[in-house]
């Protein structure tokens, strides 16, 4: 990748003849949220009750988990209960257990009566928490001789329902879920609008977003008003879940508060006037990532780096002219204050900030493999701005790569590098010294992230952007490199994505190259850019699904049972 560095004769373009620079506009919508945000306030108090209303359902909840005579079945719906709530943290080494010892002793004959419903979800539970089933438990509801799926599955929608969700959770040559994705999908669409009460919601919920694919406090949430009557008749899940949705409601809220805080108070508006104003919607981003109370820090440390991301993307995507980002991406490869001398006015502020938190982060970082830590964060935000800066030069000098050659920068852009870098940094001590040599390694689950999100973005935002400024993106690089028109294009790159998925769910799978723990950001990093960018851009033109988010989650409560 080109790293260009600054002269005397850039610096002194920048001062003295480029006075009005030709800037592209750009009509990003503003915020939708104004100051609202800032008049949020969390009660104390309210937090204690939540706390406290959790600790004897939690035991009961254990004990139940362990329960040596609960059959194998009501185990494994219990499970998927559990996973499906957000719950799953709280009960790690119980659920381990149990599913290793059930995993042992599975057979496949024991499904030879098991319904669709049931078999759907037993595989999905062991294949969401590592455990390689086999697909071909599926087998017997298919006709051999058509070679179809059985006709009387049709007139099962739960089922039908069940096993569109456990499709999600394949990997690559699972021809059998391959076409049992399609099927089931075809099946529920036929028949969604002729559904009533929850199922009618459940059917409408799992076709716009997969559970297994979706952002985990809203699949907790929607999965507690949808589907009552797969847990509530345990009163302690029911209340478990309650007071854990609302304890995390309030930090999540409490965290928004003192990021919302943070930009007001760096003047971000001020300073990055051109940059996209989106607070809750980058802060999203962070609890999609983790839900769980104890990652309160590396939340807010993440929401902060996105804010970065975000102001970068906005001056190297739009407003900065090529001068000015060669000597902006020189100084942060200097990544030192004196590099501020070189830099336009307007950028000045911002580079002080950026070096400042980003100091700030590094104090926050656990004693352990600090220096290490520090150099890979570094890296990541120095890596990311020379891969915007290719970019750029691509844009202004009006090539087009090569697909091959535009992936190779585009898996930086996509910023992911940053984000599970942060992550993983701020995991505290679970994060090893030998984690972070496997997180050296550029593992196959982040890399099929990384691509996911590039091409999830592309492909969802490659009209707007093309108008806008002529960006490099995916869809025109493949269109050119093969010879395609863009709807063959635009499907080539949304099978990638599918394979991505697989090769995420692969990763998953035992035995694992780290514990699940440390996997688990990435794959939810997934998750989260599939409710973005499934269907459109829902960060930039956050209306509807991401403003119903944003409020359901984190300042809509839920009644208290
Ligand atoms: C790229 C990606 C998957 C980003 C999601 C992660 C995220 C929330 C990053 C911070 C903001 C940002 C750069 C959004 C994408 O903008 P854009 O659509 O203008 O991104 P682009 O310039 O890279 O196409």
């Amino acid at each position: 990748m080109a790293t260009l560095k600054c002269n005397t004769t850039l610096k002194e373009n920048c001062k003295n003849t480029i006075t009005e620079p030709m800037r592209p506009v750009v009509n990003f919508p503003p915020s939708i949220w104004g100051d609202r945000l800032l008049s949020l306030s969390v009660d104390h108090s309210e937090l204690h009750a939540y706390a406290i209303a959790m600790e004897e359902p939690k035991e009961e909840m254990k004990r139940m988990l362990i329960c040596p005579t609960m059959d194998s079945n009501e185990k494994l719906s219990l499970i998927n209960s559990v996973y499906r709530l957000g719950l799953r943290y709280l009960f790690v080494e119980e659920i381990e257990c149990q599913l290793d010892k059930l995993f042992k002793e599975l057979k496949m004959e024991d499904y030879d009566e098991a319904n669709l419903y049931t078999t759907s979800i037993n595989f999905k539970v062991f294949r969401q928490h590592g455990y390689n089933m086999s697909c071909d438990v599926f087998n017997k509801f298919k006709d051999h001789s058509s070679g179809k799926f059985k006709e009387y599955l049709t007139t099962d929608v739960r089922g039908m329902l069940s096993m569109y969700e456990a499709t999600q959770v394949c990997t690559r040559g699972e021809s059998i879920l391959d076409e049992a994705m399609a099927f089931t999908e075809a099946q529920l669409m036929g028949v969604v609008d002729t559904l009533e009460g929850n199922l009618a919601q459940q059917v409408k919920h799992a076709l716009r977003s997969p559970s297994h694919r979706g952002m985990q406090m809203v699949e907790a949430r929607i999965y507690f008003s949808n589907y009552e009557e797969e847990f509530s008749m345990h009163g302690s899940l029911l209340k478990l879940a309650n007071a854990h949705f609302n304890l995390l409601q309030l930090q999540h809220k409490e965290e928004l508060i003192i990021f919302t805080k943070w930009v007001k108070d760096m003047e971000f508006k001020k300073i990055t006037p051109y940059a996209r104003d989106r607070t809750p919607e980058l802060y999203l981003w962070a609890v999609g990532i983790f839900l769980e109370p104890h990652y309160s820090q590396a939340r807010i440390i993440i929401s902060k780096m996105a804010q970065f991301v975000l102001v970068l993307d906005d001056i190297y995507d739009a407003y900065g002219t090529i001068e000015e980002l060669r000597l902006l991406t020189d100084a942060i490869n200097r990544w030192e204050i004196t590099a501020m001398d070189q830099l336009p006015e307007y950028i000045k502020p911002l580079y002080k900030i950026l070096l400042h938190e980003l100091t700030d982060v590094e104090k926050k970082l656990p004693a352990e493999g600090r220096t290490k830590r520090v150099y890979a964060s570094k890296q990541a935000f120095q890596e990311l701005a020379r891969a915007y800066h290719q970019e750029a030069e691509w844009r202004f000098s009006k090539q087009v790569p090569s697909y091959e050659e535009y992936m190779k920068n585009g898996l930086i852009t996509s910023s992911y590098n940053v984000f599970s870098t942060y992550s993983l940094m701020n995991m505290g001590e679970i994060n090893s010294e030998e984690a972070l040599a496997w997180y050296q390694t550029h593992p196959k689950i982040l890399e099929a992230t990384k691509l996911l999100g590039r091409l999830y973005n592309d492909v969802t935002t490659f009209q707007f952007e093309g108008e806008r400024a002529q960006q490099v993106e995916s869809v025109h690089t493949y269109m050119k490199t093969f010879g395609l028109p863009e709807n063959i294009a635009v499907d080539e790159l949304k099978k990638m994505i599918e394979n991505a998925w697989k090769d995420i769910n692969e990763e998953c799978l035992k035995p694992t190259e780290v514990s699940m723990e440390l996997l688990a950001p990435i794959l939810n990093l997934a998750r989260i850019t599939d409710m973005v960018y499934r269907y459109n851009d829902r960060f930039t033109f956050p209306e509807a699904t991401t403003v119903e988010y944003v409020t359901v989650l984190l300042i809509d409560s839920i009644p208290v049972y």
